[in-house]
């Protein structure tokens, strides 16, 4: 990696180690001692070397595919996957169009034929590019900027990409197109698609028998999606002209079948490997990165949704009230949420909703399961079967902003409120239709009784009796003599036996000690 990846970290406060070329062993041996893995595409994030790295938080890649992350491991570990996905877009487009003229002229050939003193004049007879239709299979970053280049180079450009919209298409000058049709009237197919169950082997054996004879074929995306032992042999056939591939199905590519067939050209994994395009990647790695680990920024998150460091401190009493709230809610409904609605009102309404949402589920998945934070409990909380609605509301409440969390359960809907004092102190302003205010901090016990004369007292002597001491006391009542809740903070630990003796105080209906 570029070494401004490390200068940025280090400038911003965070120690760096760089060590290129680990070992797979090696690096599960080292991981657990860091918060942060910076990496290109050689280094393998699997499973086993996730489940080492207790410390981890954050993985960012210094590149666009994320194929060599473990996506679904770093998930459930909490760990956020980044990667930059337009630092390397230009080189590697390049690349493309360079491979494209390299097949175009067999320049590698021609290279070596002439340097061996052999001047085969004749043996090299190329093909113009101006006119000839490029089959762009994936119209993404790099696909456009390949597809604008090619424009440039009075090439016409067929592009096949499900998600390209009429509107983008002619934008870009190009025509859009199906796959069939693409290959039929392709003399230059060239792949920008990420490697998936849709593009796996997208240019197949009977893919390659549908292209037009004399097809020259390009590949700067990801190995996997040419059927590599039938695009040899269309190459040997001579149905294809020349292929050029910088991604193989299996890197580093040894003994690939297709090394040493006439028209083939390769070059190693290097679609992104400019001094440009990589410091690209390793300013914007680094400043992700410490953005996330020093101030929350999220950016280029595959697991998890944008919070800009900019929106950060002000999203942050949010999500601290928010993750309050579904904490409360987790540890006195339990088990028995079926869904979540999440509501927004007032100032909170303006706000990125995502964090705050992720922030409810993080608390409330937190009090089922361990080690629960933003990045998997949308993912626990989906394996769950939980329910989950994001509401923002217009409308002006009694609360200049309000997060409100809405459990649905067998027994009905359980709602719970709450509002920043100050624009930054969280505190509970309702619990199931109770007006009550608390801050949800520290240990606190849960009580419902009966409203009736002499609990408050009672309730004192026995906290006093077990030696706790009463840090914060919250009271309130659905009406008079009623239903009534108090929430009260304590300084001590709250045995079970307390919880069982409060249980047994006259009206009293439930306790739930809590910990926030
Ligand atoms: N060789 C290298 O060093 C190098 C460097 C950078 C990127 N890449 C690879 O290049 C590829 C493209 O990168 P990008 O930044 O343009 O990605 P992108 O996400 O911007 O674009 C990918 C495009 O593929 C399209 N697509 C998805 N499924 C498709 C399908 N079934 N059929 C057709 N099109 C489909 C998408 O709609 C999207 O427009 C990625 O695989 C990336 O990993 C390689
Ligand atoms: O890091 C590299 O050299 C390759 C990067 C490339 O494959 C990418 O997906 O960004």
């Amino acid at each position: 990696m570029d070494p401004k990846a490390a200068a940025i970290f280090r400038d911003r406060g965070i120690d760096v180690d760089e060590k290129p070329g680990l070992t797979a062993a090696e690096l599960a041996e080292i991981i657990g001692n860091y918060d942060g893995l910076a990496i290109r595409s050689a280094t393998k994030v699997t499973r086993a070397i996730l489940d080492a790295s207790d410390r981890l938080k954050v993985v960012g890649r210094a590149g666009i595919g994320v194929d060599n992350v473990d996506i679904a491991a770093a998930t459930a570990r909490g760990v956020v996957v980044m990667n930059t996905p337009f630092g390397n877009s230009i080189t590697t487009a390049e690349h493309a169009i360079a491979l494209m003229f390299a097949l175009a002229r067999q320049l590698p050939e021609a290279d070596a034929s002439t340097q061996a003193g052999k001047w085969e004049k004749n043996r090299f007879m190329g093909v113009e590019v101006t006119g000839k239709t490029l089959g762009l299979i994936g119209a993404g970053n790099i696909g456009s900027i390949v597809a604008s280049r090619a424009v440039g180079l009075r090439m016409r450009v067929a592009a096949y990409d499900p998600f390209l919209t009429p509107e983008r298409a002619l934008e870009l000058g190009i025509e859009k197109v199906d796959l069939d049709e693409l290959l039929a009237r392709a003399d230059f197919i060239t792949l920008h698609t990420p490697l998936t169950d849709q593009t796996r082997n997208i240019l197949s054996r009977e893919n390659l028998a549908k292209t037009k004879k004399g097809v020259r074929i390009v590949n700067c995306a990801r190995g996997g999606l040419i059927d590599e032992a039938a695009l040899k042999d269309a190459l040997d056939s001579g149905h294809v002209a020349g292929a050029a591939l910088d991604v193989f199905e299996s890197e580093p590519a040894k003994d690939c079948p297709l090394f040493g067939t006439p028209g083939f050209i390769s070059t190693p994994h290097l679609g992104a490997s400019t001094s440009e395009a990589q410091v690209n990647v390793a300013i914007q790695v680094a400043e992700q990165m410490s953005d996330f680990l020093l101030l929350g920024g999220v950016s280029n998150a595959i697991n998890m949704p944008s919070l800009s460091a900019e929106e950060a401190p002000r999203l942050r009493p949010y999500m601290a009230l928010a993750e309050k709230l579904g904490k409360l809610v987790g540890q006195v409904v339990g088990e028995d949420v079926r869904s979540v609605d999440v509501e927004v009102e007032g100032a909170a309404a303006e706000l990125n909703m995502k964090p705050i949402t992720g922030a409810v589920l993080a608390g409330l998945m937190g009090t089922y399961s361990q080690s629960v934070n933003m990045v998997n409990a949308p993912v626990l909380a989906k394996e769950r079967g939980l329910d989950l609605r994001e509401i923002r509301h217009d409308r002006e409440g009694d609360y200049h902003t309000l997060v409100a969390v809405n459990a649905g359960t067998e027994a009905g809907p359980k709602r719970v409120e709450g509002t920043l004092f100050g624009n930054r102190a969280p505190r509970l302003v309702k619990i199931f239709d109770i007006p009550v205010e608390a801050e949800l901090d520290g240990q606190m016990i849960y009580i419902v009784n009966t409203d009736e004369p002499g609990f408050i007292g009672a309730l004192g002597t026995t906290l006093g009796a077990h030696k706790v001491n009463i840090a914060t006391f919250n009271l309130g009542r659905r009406s008079e003599g009623g239903e009534a809740v108090a929430l009260v903070a304590v300084d001590d630990p709250i045995t079970p036996e307390l919880s069982d003796e409060l249980k047994r105080l006259p009206g009293v209906l439930e306790v739930v000690p809590l910990s926030f």
